[in-house]
Order: structure tokens, then C-alpha cells, then sequence
């Protein structure tokens, strides 16, 4: 099924917090519109970009884009942006159920708003491993009331202008400000706009609720209760309302906690509850979220154990440095920088310059770093643009080290996220991470699987994932201050970049059999859809008459034919004899061709050959018919070890003696080349099949082949005449269904008549006692689809 979305995104005033402040909106609305969709569904989502002066792009986080990469929304990474007026289509399948999220995925835009939830159910039939009534979905943002610009820009600035606390928490695109608060500009808050009353959760008593709650916070960390309830089992004094609550950890903020109100039905929606909201844990009581992180497994009956083993282990140490004097945050020390070609198109196109070719380092100097203190050495760092290269299909892992940041006994909690690839988190800890003990401790029965998980301050978290998904996708701190890069404005080298960088699956989809169920029907369905186009356009440009059929592994047909009835189609090809029947789709030659397409080239140039001999024979019969029989010793030898011609690829030195004809009286002279030229012309002109043949191969050179022709005199000394002909054929497996003409058309057969009328000596040296020796050298070379075919025949006059 196709779900089809048409947006506009816009700048507007909105007052999410009370405050007015202009901010994107899709179809006028912050939080966006949600994506609701059945797993297998296409989501399509044409997107208008109506920011007049920015550009745009839509990150869908969390759908990892099998086989659709371009579709990622990563601005740098995966795609150009859209620019201003332009509308792009997103179109990608959602293969898994769950709760994701989508958000601009350019400069720092995602925090002016651009965001939504997409929720993937089931397909029908299935049912969840829980029940419940009801399905809610609930975003929690941070919020703040000046713009990404002014933020961006004192992020680039020396000194430095860090953009401090959020003013605002929003649960559902919600939250409130102080209006009253000091330095308000007039007319700028209303604590009695409609757009911040809070967001009211309504619920019926005795119902069981799923809560699908994602937090896009631009900085925070937060925590989320509602005040009074167990989040597994509801049994609560349905007569009021309750605090439902986010509140920042983590960071020692002064940002006040977001409120919603979880309403009971049928109490009124904005009755407040009579209790004080909850207070908030300990900003720095980190004990408790470490605990939580390592009590979350995966669902009993739902495990899917990592591979016990990885094959390569990436250690990122995070830190706060200097670059040029600007504040970054790096990988290793290595600060990255966004390439002004996006990886994936640069790949394609094989622009391998767009950005450096060393890859950043797999380490850190483990020995000497102290993560506790500010460390002095590693203040300055380096920057970079370089991915890491991964071979497909292997196990990497990789542990996030936290460290101190430049300030003083100070550590951060960063969310790392992954594009195109859930991971395992088989690991945390605190500390340095050790790498011959920590290993040990590893999780890998039940870990749950992510793409975003948190690395605690000072602490370590050990991820391990299958890079199987070919592409160049992101991997970096979810914090959009820390991810801020050059785009926005003029920024390019004075970004504050932290921990993106691009993990970049170079190899093709290998042909083997796809184990992952989910995975195969995606594959399935993709390929089925995009072979259908191309038969379809295959029949219409080319006027052929085209069938295709298959069967799914669970039976299901899917069929196309050009035709009306498939039938028809069908029936031609079952009268067909046996031995055209058998005839199969050959596959194309890539860069090189394989010893199949040689051998398959090899066999008919012998065809080739053994035709020209034939020819030859015909015509030395012919003219010795019009000679006095006792003078005439013809002899043509074929030298049939050119029929087990091998092009040794070694030029001029490869010719074969075809024939030698020997005649009874030594010619009065030589002919001279140009001679030569003319008696094969006046050949042609005694002949008007050949000279047909002759203008249609003119013909198909100069529209289809670079097919050409010419005598000239290579070895003046040995009067060897050549004749150099290059025929060019498209190996295209519709051109060799007729056995006579193999692999090569038609027009090479009017090359190789047209070079044996060149052959033919002149009238004048006929009457003469001559030895005509010729020599054939051919070589084939391929160029992508394309076989040249290359024949050198030379003969000499004696
Ligand atoms: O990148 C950051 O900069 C500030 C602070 O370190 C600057 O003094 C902060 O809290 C960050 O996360």
C-alpha cells in the first residue's frame, strides 16, 4: 500500500510556549503530521520546500532505508538539499512496525520545529505482544525563543557564544513560559494564548493505553512521569487529573519542567490537578539512568542475540576541543566537516576527490588520555571529512568513550544516533573502557536493539551492529548544537561540529539468499516493482513483447506483460523450438569481461573466420576457372590453428598466415597503394550488391558503429597491404538470438564481405605470377557493453 503525503513546509508565527516566535511548520502545524502506516507500507511524502530563503531536507529516523539510501534526508550525507521552491519526493517502505520519528536533517532546523512522529503498526492479522486499547503518541522537545541563526552564529564565533539552556520544555508541541519573567518584550508573550494551553492526554478509566513517547530535544536530556501512575499498570483515582512531566537531567539547567495534563475522562481537559507537580531527580544522579540502561533487555519471545563475534572494533573517544580557535567537539581528535558533495553521490559518481580518502582513526592513545581531567594535550584537534569504510556484511562494534569536557570536572551525556542500521547495545559502563576486561561483560543473550542510545558522563557504551545495509549514513551526537555544521550561512570552516561522521557500506547487495524475512519481502517487493518499469519501458521504446512472472515464496504470483492477455505472450514462447527456447539472458559485462564473455567473443570470431575462408575459397575457385589450368597451381592453405585463433593481446606480432596463392607469371610491378584503392573501388562499381553492402556498412558506421575502414600501407618494405577494420557491436543479448550471426549483427558480416573484396588484388597483378600472402590478425576488446571487433588483414604481392 501507498501512503501518500503532500506537505508545504513554511515559516509562521506560533506561540508554542506562549512566546511568539517564527517557526517551521508542515501544513501549518508544529509538531508535523503524524505518519500512521502498516509495516510494508510505501510512504510517499512530497515535500514543498516554502522557506523562500533555506534550504530543507527530512531525515525519517529510525527507518533504516534498505536498499533506498538516497532517501535518508541526510543533507551532506545522502542527498543535495531542496532548495528554496523546489519539492522533492521522499519515497521509501516502512519494513518494520515500531515508533519513529522524522526531523530536518539541515543545519539546525529541526529546532525551528520541523518535526513529527510516524507510527508503523502491524500488518493486519498480526497482533502485538501486549495488549491495549489505545495508542497515543507523544513528542517532548526542548524549546528555545531565539532563532537557529543567532545560535549558529554565536556557535561559530571566537569567542565562543554557547546557547545556553532551552527556555521551555513542549510535550506535544506545548509548554509555558514566564510571561512575566524580566526583559519580555511587550506584546511578544500571552500567557492566555489558546496555541500554549497545555496539552491535555485524554484518557478513559480501565483502559490499558500504549504511550509511544520520543523525545527531539535540541540539547536536553530529560525525564519523563506522569505523576502518580506505574507506566505498566493503570489502576489510579480515575476522579481527577494528574501532572504528566519532562524535566532536563544531566545537565544543570534552569529550564523549568514541561507540563501536560493527563486527563481522565470525563473531567474537563484543563482542570488542574490538585497536587504540586512532581519535583524533578537529581540533574546529576547519574546512578539511577545508568541502572535503567543496563535493566533494559530485549522483549522475552521478541530476542534477536547479536553474532557472538565482531569483526572490527571502533573505539570513538568524544571531547571538547579547539580548531583554530573555535570550539568543536571530535572523534579520536579529529573534528568533522561536512563535504560540499553528499558521500552517497559522490561514491556514484565515483568522485572520489569530494573528500579525503584517509579515513579517521579507529583510536585513541588509550595509554596516555586521561578522560577526568581537561586535557591539556588533546586541547587542539584536527578536522576531517574522511568516512569510515566498512566491508559489507561484517560485525563491527563500536564503544563510545565520554570524557571531560574543556571545562573543569564537567561530562556530558551525549545520544548517539545511527542512520540506516539498528545496533545492539551489548554494553555501559563507567570509566575507561577496557578492552580485554569490558569485552567479557558484554550482554549478548538479550540486548535490546536501538539507533539512538546514551553514552553517560565519564562512562563508556558498547554497541555492536551487521553492516549490512550498503550506503553512506550518518553517525553522530543527536545534540543540534554539537551536530551544527557549516551550511547555515557562511560558516563553512568555522563549524561546531561533534561526532558526525559517515559509515560507508561500499559493496553491492550480495546475491545470496536473504535469511531475514521482513528484509527479503521488502527486497522482493522493491526489485518486482522497479523490473516491472523496466519492462514496461522496454516495450514501449523497443515495440518488444515482454512477459514476467513470478512466484513469492508464499505463492504469490505478480505478472507483467505488455499485452493484454499475458497468455499470448506466453504461447509464442512455448511454440518456440527447443534449441531457441534454451537460449538464456546472458549477463552484460561489467568493467571487465569475464572469461565467459571471452570465450563467447573467441567462438565467434572463429565463426567470423570460417566464414571468410569459405568466401576466400569460393572466389579463388572462381578466378581460376578464367586461367589456363597447368599454369595456374593454386594452392590456399588454411591454416586451421587460426581457427583455435587466441588473441594473446599482443599486437602486430599476432598475425596467422591465412593463405597462399601462388601465381604462374611474376607481376610486371608492384601495385601501389593507390592503385589498389582504385581496383577495389572499381571492384565495388562491377558489383552492386557489394557496393549495397558496402554503403549500408558507410551507413551503419556513421549512425551506430565507429565502424571504419581504410587501406593503407603499413610496411612499405614487405608491401604489406592492411586493411584495418573495427567493428563495434553491443553485445546485447536481444542481438544473438539467431544462430548464424551469434553475437555480433548483421553489420559485421558486411564488414567482413566488404574486407574480402578489398582482398581481391588489381586486374594487373592478377595476370601476373603472384604470391598473395594474407594475414589475418584480430583482436576483440571489450569497453562496458560494447565489443570491438577488430580485424587487421594484411596481404602481399610478389
Ligand atoms: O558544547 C558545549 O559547550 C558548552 C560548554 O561546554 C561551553 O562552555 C556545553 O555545555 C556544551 O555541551
Amino acid at each position: 500500500r501507498v501512503r501518500l503525503y503532500k506537505w508545504e513546509v513554511k515559516y509562521e508565527f506560533k506561540s508554542p510556549d506562549c512566546y511568539k516566535k517564527l517557526v517551521i511548520t508542515i501544513n501549518g502545524r508544529t509538531p508535523g503530521p503524524s505518519i500512521i502506516a502498516q509495516q510494508g507500507d510505501t510512504i510517499v511524502v512530497e515535500l514543498k520546500n516554502s522557506l523562500l530563503t533555506e534550504n530543507v531536507a527530512i531525515h525519517w529516523h529510525g527507518i533504516r532505508q534498505i536498499e533506498t539510501p538516497w532517501m535518508d534526508g541526510t543533507e551532506g550525507v545522502t542527498q543535495c538539499p531542496i532548495l528554496p521552491g523546489e519539492t522533492f519526493v521522499y519515497r521509501f517502505v516502512v519494513d518494520r512496525p515500531g515508533t519513529y520519528l522524522y526531523h530536518a536533517h539541515y543545519g539546525m532546523q529541526r529546532e525551528a520545529g520541523l518535526y513529527g512522529s510516524i507510527r508503523v503498526g502491524l500488518p493486519d492479522g498480526q497482533t502485538e505482544p501486549f495488549l491495549y486499547d489505545y495508542d497515543r503518541s507523544i513528542i517532548l522537545n526542548d524549546w528555545y525563543h531565539k532563532s537557529t541563526y543567532e545560535q549558529a552564529a554565536g556557535l561559530s564565533s571566537i569567542p565562543f557564544v554557547w546557547v545556553d539552556e532551552p527556555q521551555s520544555i513542549l510535550i506535544q508541541g506545548r509548554g509555558r513560559f514566564n510571561c512575566n519573567a524580566p526583559g519580555i518584550e511587550a506584546g511578544l508573550c500571552n500567557a492566555t494564548s489558546p496555541e500554549c494551553v497545555p496539552y491535555a492526554l485524554t484518557v478513559v478509566p480501565g483502559k490499558t493505553y500504549r504511550l509511544r513517547i520520543g523525545s527531539l530535544t535540541a540539547l536536553s536530556a530529560l525525564s519523563f512521569e506522569i505523576e502518580g501512575h506505574n507506566m505498566t499498570v493503570a489502576d489510579q483515582d480515575p476522579s481527577r487529573n494528574y501532572w504528566a512531566s519532562a524535566k532536563v537531567v544531566s545537565r544543570n539547567s534552569t529550564t523549568p519542567n514541561g507540563l501536560a495534563i493527563f486527563n481522565y475522562y470525563p473531567n474537563h481537559p484543563r482542570r488542574n490537578p490538585p497536587t504540586p507537580p512532581p519535583v524533578r531527580p537529581r540533574w546529576d544522579d547519574v546512578g539511577p539512568r545508568l541502572s535503567q540502561s543496563l535493566a533494559i533487555k530485549a522483549h522475552r519471545g521478541y530476542i534477536h542475540p547479536p553474532p557472538q563475534t565482531s569483526d572490527r572494533v571502533i573505539v570513538m573517544l568524544n571531547t571538547q576541543n579547539r580548531v583554530n580557535g573555535h570550539v568543536r567537539w571530535s572523534v579520536n581528535n579529529v573534528s568533522f566537516n561536512l563535504p560540499h558533495t553528499p558521500y552517497l553521490i559522490a561514491y556514484k559518481h565515483n568522485l572520489l576527490h569530494a573528500f579525503e580518502q584517509t579515513p579517521p582513526p579507529d583510536g585513541y592513545d588509550y595509554a596516555n588520555y586521561d578522560i577526568s581531567s581537561v586535557n591539556t594535550k588533546n586541547v587542539n584537534a584536527t578536522t576531517s571529512n574522511a568516512a569510515y569504510r566498512l566491508a559489507f556484511n561484517t560485525t563491527v562494534d563500536i564503544i563510545l568513550q565520554n570524557a571531560n569536557t574543556m571545562n573543569p570536572n564537567n561530562s556530558e551525556t551525549h545520544p548517539w544516533h545511527l542512520h540506516g542500521h539498528d545496533f545492539w547495545v551489548v554494553g555501559y559502563g563507567t570509566g575507561k573502557f577496557d578492552m580485554f576486561n569490558d569485552p567479557k561483560k558484554y550482554n549478548l543473550v538479550d540486548p535490546i536493539m536501538k539507533n539512538t542510545v546514551a553514552v553517560h558522563p565519564y562512562g563508556w557504551t558498547a554497541l555492536r551492529f551487521r553492516a549490512d545495509n550498503p550506503g553512506v549514513w550518518a553517525f553522530h551526537c543527536h545534540i543540534e548544537s554539537h551536530f551544527f555544521m557549516g551550511p547555515l550561512g557562511n560558516f563553512s570552516d568555522c563549524a561546531f561540529s561533534q561526532c558526525l561522521l559517515g559509515v560507508e557500506i561500499l559493496n553491492k547487495l550480495a546475491i545470496n539468499k536473504i535469511e531475514d524475512i521482513t528484509r527479503c519481502q521488502v527486497t522482493f517487493s522493491k526489485r518486482r516493482s522497479s523490473l516491472m518499469k523496466k519492462a514496461n519501458e522496454i516495450a514501449v521504446c523497443c515495440d518488444v513483447d515482454v512477459a514476467f512472472v513470478a512466484f513469492s515464496p508464499s505463492g504469490r504470483i505478480s505478472k507483467f506483460c505488455n499485452q493484454k492477455r499475458i497468455e499470448d505472450v506466453l504461447h509464442r514462447y512455448v511454440n518456440l523450438p527447443v534449441e531457441k527456447r534454451l537460449k538464456d539472458y546472458e549477463l552484460g559485462p561489467e568493467q571487465e569481461p569475464s572469461l565467459h564473455q571471452l570465450s563467447w567473443c573467441e567462438r565467434n570470431l572463429k565463426h567470423s573466420l570460417q566464414r571468410i575462408i569459405a568466401k576466400k575459397n569460393a572466389m579463388v575457385d572462381n578466378l581460376s576457372a578464367s586461367y589456363q589450368q597447368q599454369n595456374f597451381q593454386k594452392f590456399l592453405v588454411v591454416d586451421h590453428s587460426l581457427l583455435n585463433f587466441h588473441d594473446q593481446n599482443s599486437g602486430n606480432n599476432n598475425f596467422d598466415e591465412v593463405a597462399v596463392r601462388k601465381w604462374p607469371n611474376p607481376p610486371s610491378h608492384h601495385p601501389h597503394h593507390d592503385d589498389l584503392q582504385t581496383a577495389s573501388q572499381s571492384q565495388y562499381s562491377t558489383n552492386s550488391n557489394l557496393r549495397q553492402l558496402s554503403s549500408s556498412l558507410d551507413l551503419e558506421a556513421g549512425q551506430q558503429s565507429t565502424a571504419h575502414h581504410h587501406l593503407n600501407n603499413m610496411d612499405s618494405n614487405e608491401d604489406y597491404y592492411n586493411i584495418n577494420c573495427d567493428v563495434d557491436t553491443h553485445a546485447d543479448a536481444a542481438t544473438h538470438d539467431d544462430q548464424h550471426h551469434d553475437v555480433f549483427p548483421h553489420n559485421e558480416v558486411c564488414q567482413i564481405n566488404t574486407l574480402f573484396d578489398d582482398l581481391l588484388p588489381p586486374e594487373d597483378a592478377i595476370e601476373d605470377n603472384t604470391i598473395w600472402r594474407s594475414k589475418i590478425q584480430k583482436s576483440a576488446l571489450w569497453n562496458g557493453m560494447t565489443c570491438f571487433l577488430m580485424y587487421k588483414i594484411s596481404f602481399k604481392l610478389q
